[in-house]
C-alpha cells in the first residue's frame, strides 16, 4: 500500500520534534484489532490506515465502539488480538504529540477560571491556579485560542461563555502541547447549530499537518474539509471521501447481530488514498 508522503513541516517546535521521529510513518496504523470488555466483542478485526494530515470522521450508533476506538489509539486499552501504532510507535508512548478532547470533557459552566487559564490546563507541567504563569505558557495558550478563532476571550470567565464557545476553549486546551494528532470525541454533543457552524470552521480551519480524527453522530458531515469517513458498528466500513455510503448505512442501522452484514474485507477497508475500489460497490480484497 502506498504510503502518505511526508508532512511539510511549518512551526518550529514541530519540525525539532519531527526530526527526532518517525516521518514517514502514517499517523495511525490499527492491523486485525480485536478488542472486548470481559470477552464481549466490541471491535472486531480492524484494519484502517489513517494518513498523516488527514481528517477523519468516524461515526455509528450508540455503543458501536467510536470511543473504544479512540482509547484503543490513546493507548488506554490493548487490543485482544492485533497491532495499533501512532506515529508507527506503541500508543501511550508520546503524549505530548496528541490532543485529546473527551466526550464528557465539559467543565461545569460556573466552573471558578478564565479561559486562559482552562487552557493551560492542557499543558502536562503547567501551572494550574491563579496568576503568574510563564509568560512562555501564556503566549502559547493566546496562539492556541487564536488557532481556534477566539483569542479575545482569553480572560472572560469560562462560566460566561455559550457551549460553542466553550467546547472551541477545550479545543484549545488540547492544542497548547501543539499536538500532531487531535482526537475529538462528539465536540458537538448539546451544541446548536450556530455553535456547531463555529466548531466545524475551526476544525476545518486547523488543517496543514495536523491531523483530525473526530467522532461525531452528524452525519451531514459531508464538508469539503473531511479526508475519510469511517463507520464503526463492531466492524468498520471506509469511504474514500467525506460521503456516507450504503454500505456505511447498512454497518450502523442494518442487521445488528452476530455477524457483519458485509464480507470481511469490504467491511476493514484501508483509509489510504489507493483503497477507493474496497467501498461501495467496490471489490472486496
Ligand atoms: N469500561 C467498560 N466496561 C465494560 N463495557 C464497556 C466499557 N466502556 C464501554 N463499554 C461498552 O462498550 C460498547 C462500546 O462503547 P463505546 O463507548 O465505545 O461506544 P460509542 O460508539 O462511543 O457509543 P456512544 O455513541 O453512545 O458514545 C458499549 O456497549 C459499552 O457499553
Amino acid at each position: 500500500m502506498p504510503q502518505p508522503a511526508p508532512p511539510v513541516m511549518t512551526a518550529t517546535s514541530t519540525e525539532t520534534r519531527m526530526s527526532t521521529l518517525e516521518t514517514d510513518q502514517p499517523a495511525i496504523v490499527l492491523d486485525g484489532v480485536s478488542f472486548g470488555f470481559d470477552r464481549d466483542p466490541i471491535l472486531e478485526r480492524i484494519d484502517l490506515v489513517i494518513p498523516r494530515g488527514a481528517f477523519t470522521v468516524i461515526v455509528g450508533p450508540n455503543g458501536g465502539g467510536k470511543t473504544t476506538l479512540l482509547h484503543l489509539i490513546l493507548g488506554l486499552y490493548r487490543p485482544d488480538t492485533g497491532t495499533v501504532r501512532v506515529f508507527g510507535d506503541k500508543p501511550g508512548r508520546h503524549p505530548e504529540r496528541i490532543g485529546y478532547v473527551p466526550q464528557h470533557g465539559n467543565l461545569a459552566p460556573g466552573f471558578p477560571a478564565t479561559v486562559e487559564q482552562v487552557v493551560l490546563m492542557g499543558l502536562p507541567h503547567g501551572r494550574r491556579h491563579g496568576p503568574g504563569f510563564h509568560a512562555d505558557e501564556r503566549a502559547r495558550a493566546q496562539l492556541a485560542l487564536e488557532r481556534t478563532g477566539i483569542p479575545e476571550l482569553a480572560q472572560r470567565p469560562f462560566g460566561a461563555l455559550s457551549g460553542g464557545q466553550r467546547q472551541r476553549v477545550l479545543i484549545a486546551r488540547a492544542l497548547i502541547t501543539e499536538p500532531e494528532l487531535l482526537l475529538l470525541d462528539e465536540p458537538f454533543s448539546n451544541i446548536d447549530p450556530y455553535g456547531r457552524a463555529c466548531i466545524h470552521e475551526t476544525l476545518d480551519g486547523l488543517g496543514g499537518t495536523l491531523t483530525r480524527v473526530m467522532v461525531s453522530h452528524d452525519l451531514g458531515i459531508t464538508r469539503q474539509a473531511v479526508s475519510q469517513v469511517l463507520a464503526v458498528n463492531r466492524w468498520l466500513v471506509s469511504g474514500d471521501g467525506p460521503a456516507i455510503t450504503e454500505e456505511m448505512l447498512g454497518l450502523m442501522y442494518g442487521q445488528h447481530g452476530a455477524d457483519c452484514p458485509m464480507g470481511h474485507s469490504a467491511r476493514n477497508a484501508h483509509l489510504a488514498p489507493s483503497a477507493s475500489s474496497s467501498h461501495p460497490g467496490g471489490e472486496a480484497r
